[in-house]
């Protein structure tokens, strides 16, 4: 009987942790993004971080933007030694737009240019609706929908409208189906998908792509953490994702280096799906094991 094929990561060595990559195998020209800049949200932790060291093993700078100066500059001192390329840790808050101004008048300052935004940074939590206070779903929306916005518009109006340049936003296919503990950043993310669709129609004439990565659930982040995915491995909740598994970083950072590249150069407007074919699939095990996380845990 034929070896049943192994469904593994693109990256197997790509454990939970914010370490670089111990060995990297191209898929796209090293060179793809040589001289241009990419301005990152969130990109000290996470999926942004593993973004930030894909895109700059790919030839760009990049600028990592988040709260905490300390976990930034730790992050920014990795990414270089690992790639080569310089990293610009600036502390930010995608909730207060001047804060955005000061970033990106920064990275022009000191890069001359930026060519791609990624807008990572998000706030999430399990909560179930008839507990979540009207504060929450305020917070969600004003870090993931309205920072979106915020950080978009400063970019195009400070560089992108002039010269150009790609935006890719990072989505979440959990609100596809309906899912319970998660209306606030379902609502959030569902938003930004149509931002995303009207600012292509909007800023295509000046030469802006804008594109949006949608994971399922990913590995080795706060987020995932927080949302049990641990404890939800561990149950076998993701045996129902038709690729059997969560997805890992890299596997996004591929996906966006696509779409922020020229290599999509005729792609505007889009969903760019990797979520292993999860939102496809009859969601009664991951809802069981929304279940069973919510009732072990008020708060995670
Ligand atoms: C397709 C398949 C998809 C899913 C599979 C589904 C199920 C599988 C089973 C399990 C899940 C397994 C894996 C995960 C799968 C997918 C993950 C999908 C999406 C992931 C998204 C993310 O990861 S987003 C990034 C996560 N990281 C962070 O959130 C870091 C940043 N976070 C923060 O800064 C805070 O947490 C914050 C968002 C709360 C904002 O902080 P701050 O501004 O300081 O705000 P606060 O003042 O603290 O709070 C504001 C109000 O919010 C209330 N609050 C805070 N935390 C909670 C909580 N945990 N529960 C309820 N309410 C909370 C707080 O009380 C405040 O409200 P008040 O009314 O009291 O003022
Ligand atoms: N992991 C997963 O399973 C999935 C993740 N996603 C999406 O992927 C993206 C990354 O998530 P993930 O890496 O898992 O989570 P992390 O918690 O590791 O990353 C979130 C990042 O956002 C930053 N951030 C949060 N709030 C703000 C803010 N107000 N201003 C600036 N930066 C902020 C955080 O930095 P700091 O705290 O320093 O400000 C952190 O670096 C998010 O958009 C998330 O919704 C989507 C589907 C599944």
């Amino acid at each position: 009987m034929a070896e049943k094929p192994q469904l593994v990561s693109v990256s197997p060595e790509d454990i939970e942790t914010d370490e670089c990559l111990r060995t990297y195998t191209h898929i796209y020209s090293p060179d793809l993004l040589i001289d241009q800049v990419a301005f990152i949200t969130g990109g000290g932790s996470g999926i942004g971080f593993r973004i930030a060291e894909v895109l700059m093993r790919h030839g760009c700078d990049t600028v990592i933007a988040s709260r905490n100066l300390e976990k930034l500059s730790e992050a920014a001192k990795k990414l270089t030694s690992a790639t080569g390329k310089r990293c610009l840790p600036i502390v930010m808050d995608v909730r207060q737009p001047e804060t955005i101004t000061s970033a990106v008048d920064e990275t022009l300052k000191t890069f001359g240019r930026v060519d791609i935004l990624i807008n990572n940074a998000a706030g999430n939590f399990l909560c179930p609706a008839t507990s979540l206070s009207f504060n929450a779903f305020k917070t969600v929306m004003e870090i993931d929908t309205m920072g979106t916005f915020n950080a978009s518009k400063v970019v195009f109006d400070k560089w992108f409208k002039d010269h150009g340049g790609s935006i890719v936003n990072i989505s979440a296919t959990l609100g596809y189906r309906g899912q319970a503990l998660q209306v606030h950043a379902g609502s959030a993310k569902a938003a930004n998908d149509a931002m995303t669709r009207h600012l292509a129609v909007e800023w295509g004439p000046s030469g802006v792509r804008v594109n949006t990565v949608a994971p399922g659930p990913i590995s080795g982040t706060e987020g995932y953490r927080r949302l049990g995915g641990s404890l939800a491995e561990t149950a076998g909740a993701f045996r129902g994702i038709p690729l059997q598994r969560a997805g890992n970083k890299t596997e996004i950072a591929h996906a966006v280096l696509f779409l922020a590249s020229r290599a999509a150069s005729y792609v505007t407007g889009t969903i760019l799906v990797a979520d292993g074919g999860a939102w496809l699939t009859s969601a009664n095990d991951m809802e069981r094991m929304l279940g069973i996380i919510s009732s072990r845990s008020a708060k995670l």
